[in-house]
């Protein structure tokens, strides 16, 4: 980091008490005051690395892009070289959005579908593609995320590792891993049996170096592919191949659930700053099937 810099000095007695900030295998938990921004940026701005977004906005989900995007501008690793790759069948529904120096949207075009599922797990088909083909040249992180999201509060550099994925805001605090919504039945490539497990990670926001995302994405997909053929379905679709993956080769940093909050439930005490929230929907309305 560069010399010179004013910042609070770190203590070794004092920080977030209330919450646990590392994991067993010691990777960081990241909560609201377990970094210092200012640090945190100086730290990565060196490296000045380029982020890519990788978002869906499929059928009527395109919607949602204008506010993702406009929040993005004020809260996503501001200062940043950011990338929004928009993968859709509406490219005409595209918002036109005035974005700071530095950072672009591409878009890229995929089909529509008739099943919600075909498209979440779609994701990481296209996903693996557009890697191969283009991002791996053009980036040096990527983040997946849900489109039907808002930036709320900084989501910044200390997001950052090989490999960082996101507590699910509903099981964050469950005690017990037999309640974890993992896929359950040997018969998938998904499965976790009842007594393993870490925590449970949402496949709406994970990120990390392109290679490491570019291995995990492939995963997902390639797993997801045998169990079509086995005509099965993960519970829940490629976060449950996410879950499966992660357990057996563990993140470098786990962010807090204040990175994928939602609109809808009651904010906790550990729960200090939103960072995304997602923005209640009706489902029966933007799906293109209902189950
Ligand atoms: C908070 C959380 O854990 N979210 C997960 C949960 O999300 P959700 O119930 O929030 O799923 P969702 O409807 O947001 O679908 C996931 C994403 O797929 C895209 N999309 C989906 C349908 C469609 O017709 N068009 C379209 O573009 C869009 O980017 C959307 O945000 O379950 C999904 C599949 O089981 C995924 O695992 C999500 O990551
Ligand atoms: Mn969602």
């Amino acid at each position: 980091m560069e010399k010179g810099l004013k910042y609070d000095k770190p203590s070794v007695m004092k920080g977030r008490t209330d919450v646990n900030s590392i994991t067993n295998w010691n990777a960081p938990l990241v909560w609201e005051g377990t970094f210092d921004p200012v640090v945190i940026d100086s730290i990565y701005k060196k490296m000045d690395p380029r982020i890519a977004v990788i978002v869906f906005a499929v059928g009527k989900y395109t919607r949602f892009l204008k506010a993702f995007i406009e929040t993005g501008e004020k809260y996503f690793m501001v200062d940043f070289r950011v990338t929004y790759y928009i993968f859709t069948d509406h490219e005409d529904e595209v918002p036109k959005v005035q974005l700071a120096a530095g950072r672009k949207i591409t878009i890229l075009t995929v089909p529509s579908a008739t099943r919600w599922q075909d498209v979440v797990l779609g994701r990481m088909k296209w996903a693996t593609i557009a890697i191969d083909q283009q991002i791996r040249s053009e980036a040096d992180y990527v983040f997946m995320m849900d489109i039907d999201s808002t930036f709320r509060y900084r989501f910044g550099a200390e997001s950052l590792s090989r490999l960082s994925a996101v507590l699910h805001r509903g099981y964050y605090k469950t005690p017990d891993r037999a309640n974890f919504p993992y896929e359950r039945r040997p018969q998938s490539q998904a499965y976790i049996p009842i007594d393993e497990g870490d925590y449970y990670y949402t496949a709406a926001v994970w990120g990390g170096y392109l290679e490491d995302m570019y291995t995990l994405v492939k995963y997902c997909y390639e797993q997801s592919k045998i169990d079509e053929k086995n005509n099965i379905e993960a519970a829940w679709q490629e976060e449950s191949h996410l879950n499966k993956y992660l357990l057996y080769n563990k993140p470098t940093k786990v962010l807090s659930a204040e990175y994928l909050w939602c609109d809808y439930d009651r904010i906790t005490e550990d729960v200090k700053v939103i960072r995304i929230s997602q923005i209640a929907k009706n489902y029966a309305e933007v799906r293109p099937n209902w189950n």
